[in-house]
């Protein structure tokens, strides 16, 4: 059993594939092995968490996931604790590891109610896992709502119950702690599943987790970009943003900012339809006109408070920048013109690479749906955008998703609310275009930022404000080294 750190692409299995590894891990263990094992785990865990606590309120459930409630319920007896068990199953009704785990509480003596207790030290949320179906209600809700406002540390079986294994939508037990069990599943990470689970643990129960392909891996801590000392600008690539329409000038000048504070050996801004400002301690960059810019020679973002003259731009850009970053107004753009759809289906034929980043409602407008049914599965609406688009694509929020076509996909473990703040995508188009101009594959590059971008916020001092344009300047690739960001992927 471990904590969950960003040390490894740690693959993350939904529902089915959990299942399937569930039934092979079972076949090879004597009956009612998994559960014995699952149960222990639970019960060490609340135990290591709290150890001086004495009263561990087990709420169980009607299925499987209540059967581990039951069976970590008979260790903590065993270690001089008190087991309150509030159980809502139907003894009739439970499948075989449940019934078995049943009957080893009431051989021990151990009490059933059916009510939560009066007063507890800790809760184990143990209601529903895998078998959640449809929003908690009755008894199940009322019991989630008591451990929510409880007061005490929460830990999770598996998954809070309520969450989606698949796509982190749903919920009720907001957890403190989640001990995910066999496998780590896609919802603790993304929607509502970061919110829900807290900090999340993992004991793969002895399962042979390669056996089945994962549904999506979670980003790895990506190794710092070497700079060779005998390296000149030219190595590191050249950013041009093209965006910024009248009164919107500053999303492109903060992505213009974090390429340059990304790495970047030159960036080039070009505002469209603006006259050239001074940009006050920014001297570095150079502003063009844009029809002056070699794109082709460049990574390009575009789109970064474009308006609507970014949509004029969009067809020289789409068919002369090698590698690109659309965002915002670009994306919204070719929502709108479908035009502009050949032109971006015709660049990865010319081995040009190109990069969405979408918020869910720009996602939404991209594939022609709405933004809840985007966020309802997140990892389904990025891959349907890399499908259709046939790009890399970046589906921004809570727990980024990074998908492309063929891939598995990518889900980020960095990044916090404090990222909810005008300009901060404008940032990450601009550290995505670093990363291409640096010749970086669009894929890794994208996964890569998207980590380095909420890193960059995690380590936020706190009672500090984040605002987009401190954001830039601490993408660095020093600050992240000092924050000890050495290992490769
Ligand atoms: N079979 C085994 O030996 C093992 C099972 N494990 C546990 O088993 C879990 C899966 O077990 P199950 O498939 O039995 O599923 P669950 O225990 O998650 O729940 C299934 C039951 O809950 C009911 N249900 C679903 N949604 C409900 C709602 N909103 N309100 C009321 N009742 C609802 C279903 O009708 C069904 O009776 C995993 O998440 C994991 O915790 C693992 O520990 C590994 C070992
Ligand atoms: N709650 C959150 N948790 C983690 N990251 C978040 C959260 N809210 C926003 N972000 C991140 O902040 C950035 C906001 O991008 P975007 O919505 O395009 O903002 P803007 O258009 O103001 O630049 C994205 O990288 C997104 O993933
Ligand atoms: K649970």
């Amino acid at each position: 059993m471990r904590r969950i750190t960003p040390d490894r692409p740690w693959p993350l299995h939904g529902n089915a594939g959990s299942r399937a590894l569930e039934a092979r891990t079972a076949a090879a263990l004597p009956p009612n092995a998994l559960m014995q094992r699952a149960g222990l785990s639970v019960a060490r865990l609340a135990l290591a968490l709290a150890p001086h606590a004495q009263r561990f309120w087990l709420a169980c459930g009607p299925g499987n996931n209540g059967g581990d409630g039951l069976e970590a319920a008979l260790h903590l007896a065993r270690w001089g604790k008190q087991p309150l068990v509030s159980w809502l199953g139907d003894a009739g009704r439970l499948p075989p590891d449940a019934q078995a785990a049943l009957q080893r509480v009431r051989a021990a003596g151990i009490a059933l109610a059916d009510a939560p207790p009066g007063a507890h030290d800790f809760a184990i949320d143990a209601l529903l896992g895998l078998g959640s179906a449809r929003p908690l209600e009755g008894r199940m809700a009322e019991w989630a709502e008591r451990m929510n406002s409880g007061g005490t540390p929460v830990l999770a079986v598996d998954l809070p119950s309520g969450l989606s294994a698949d796509t982190g939508r749903g919920g009720g037990v907001r957890a403190t702690h989640t001990l995910s069990l066999l496998t780590l599943k896609p919802g603790l990470f993304t929607g509502g599943g970061r919110d829900a689970a807290g900090e999340i643990w993992f004991d793969d129960l002895g399962a042979d987790l390669a056996a089945e392909p994962p549904a999506a891996r979670l980003i790895p801590q990506p190794g710092v970009m070497a700079r060779p000392h005998d390296s000149h600008k030219g190595r590191f690539g050249d950013v041009a943003v093209v965006g910024g329409a009248p009164g919107m000038g500053g999303a492109a000048l903060l992505a213009a900012s974090a390429a340059l504070h990304a790495g970047a050996g030159r960036v080039f801004c070009a505002l469209l339809g603006e006259p050239m400002p001074l940009v006050p301690g920014q001297p570095e960059l150079m502003l063009r006109d844009w029809a002056s810019l070699d794109l082709a020679a460049m990574a390009v973002a575009c789109g970064c408070g474009g308006g609507d003259a970014v949509r004029a731009v969009l067809p020289r850009v789409l068919s002369t920048a090698r590698a690109l970053v659309l965002d915002a107004d670009a994306l919204n753009a070719v929502a709108a013109d479908a035009a502009l759809h050949p032109l971006l289906a015709a660049r990865p034929a010319r081995g040009w690479s190109t990069v969405l980043t979408p918020h869910p409602l720009e996602a939404a407008r991209l594939l022609g749906a709405a933004t809840q049914a985007v966020q309802a599965d997140r990892l389904a609406s990025a891959q349907a955008l890399a499908d259709r688009f046939r790009c890399v694509a970046v589906l921004k929020g809570s727990g980024t998703v990074v998908a492309a076509p063929g891939q598995v996909p990518w889900i980020n473990p960095t990044g916090t609310a404090a990222l909810a703040t005008g300009g901060t995508g404008d940032v990450l188009a601009g550290l995505l275009a670093a990363r291409l101009a640096a010749g970086q594959d669009a894929f890794e590059a994208a996964g890569q930022g998207v980590f380095l971008h909420g890193a960059a916020a995690d380590r936020w001092p706190v009672g500090h404000s984040l605002t987009a344009g401190a954001l830039a300047k601490a993408l660095s690739p020093r600050a992240s080294d000092q924050a000890g960001i050495r290992q490769g992927c």
